[in-house]
């Protein structure tokens, strides 16, 4: 499935003869994104990262993505649906596998050799897990791959001055983890995982409305609600917006009507954001005088959660760091691993230094 148009990017991308089957995956916690170089361009597709496997056996997959999304709640009673990925770590070897496999099909076409495969994983991810996740690649036949953080490769996929001696910083705030990654010299300089991120905002917006309307709402519900209408508390007085949302009555088991604002979405958020601070405050206090100039001038925010309004003003208020937002915050890790893919000597120190001439 084709989710987006190779449209919306301007970086030059040279992918050499004959490698123009290489892939940038980004596997997430909710999404895997696949982005592939197509003249300077990208083809970009996105599946849920959902297999649905047999009760008795959580290593027999069934179905993968889509597919097995819509099995969810109308499968018999022996089969679920999960996630291969809980807070940004691998749970199971053989669902990430089959969750990797469907997501090379779907860059790679029929009759197309496999060629170069980048993997963004997160930053903290143990040398285990890298080690596994390279093994699914070769196993499926991939003749290179190499997994990156993908703190690395949404800097890249942004377009920061990664090369530079000066520091550049990602904030990648996903669905069950934020990563916080200082590059500096094309290499990562530091890096703190939070466990946090739009998952947990979810949750606490479904605990928030029981708490105070003795409503129970669907988790789904409460993410749509997220989306449309929330916000981070900041000293910006930005514009409250309200939706309505049916749920189910505690009282009465009846449906029942609710309206959430931002107010209530913001509180909601509250615990992750402050989560978030004290990780970005660990990041400030390591960081070397060197690079604050550079963090200062090149910071910035990817991940679907980053689009939640006030988030560059709250991190400017706590930290004095003015963060941009990235404009792809959803596809910037997928695009920063296919260029390495189509470039991997863009990694090479030889290069950076030749890129800091
Ligand atoms: N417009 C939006 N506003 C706020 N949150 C959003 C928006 N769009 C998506 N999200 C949230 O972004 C999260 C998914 O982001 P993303 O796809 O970057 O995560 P992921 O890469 O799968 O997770 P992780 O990086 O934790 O492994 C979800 O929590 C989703 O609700």
């Amino acid at each position: 499935m084709k989710l987006f148009g190779s449209n919306d990017n301007n970086k030059k991308i040279e992918p050499k003869k004959g490698i123009t089957n290489s892939l940038g995956i980004d596997l997430g916690t909710l999404n895997t994104v696949i982005a592939k170089p197509s003249g300077d361009k990208f083809d970009l597709y996105q599946i849920p990262s959902v297999v649905a496997v047999k009760k008795e056996d959580t290593s027999s997959v069934l179905a993968v993505g889509e597919e097995a999304k819509l099995m969810l709640g109308r499968t018999p009673e022996d089969i679920v649906a999960l996630r291969p990925l809980r807070k940004g770590v691998i749970e199971s070897i053989a669902q990430a596998q089959a969750l990797l496999v469907k997501a090379m099909e779907i860059g790679i076409k029929e009759g197309e050799s496999v060629g170069r495969i980048v993997i963004g994983i997160p930053g903290d991810s143990s040398e285990v897990e890298r080690g596994a996740v390279e093994k699914i690649g070769r196993d499926a036949g991939a003749n290179y791959i190499l997994v990156i953080s993908e703190g690395l490769a949404a800097a890249i996929g942004a377009g920061l001055p990664i090369a530079e001696p000066d520091g550049t910083m990602v904030v990648d705030i996903g669905a069950g983890s934020t990563d916080l990654v200082v590059i500096s010299l094309g290499g990562i300089t530091d890096i703190e995982t939070v466990r946090v991120g739009g998952d947990d905002i979810d949750n606490n917006i479904v605990d928030l409305v029981k708490e105070k309307y003795n409503v129970g709402i669907g988790i789904h519900d409460a993410e749509a609600a997220k989306i449309k209408v929330g916000m981070f508390h900041c000293s910006e007085d930005l514009e409250v917006q309200t939706t309505e949302i049916i749920g189910k009555s505690i009282e009465t088991n009846r449906p029942k009507k609710v309206v959430i604002d931002s107010l209530l979405v913001a509180d909601a958020a509250e615990p992750i954001m402050q989560e978030i601070i004290n990780g970005l405050n660990l990041v400030l206090e390591r960081l070397s005088p060197e690079l604050i100039t550079g963090v200062y001038h090149n910071s910035v925010a990817v991940g679907g959660s980053s689009q939640l309004k006030g988030l560059k003003e709250r991190i400017c208020d706590e930290l004095s760091i003015p963060v941009s937002i990235s404009e792809d915050p959803m596809t910037v890790v997928a695009k920063g691993a296919a260029i390495v893919a189509a470039e991997p000597r863009a990694l090479e120190p030889e290069v950076r230094l030749k890129a800091m001439k």
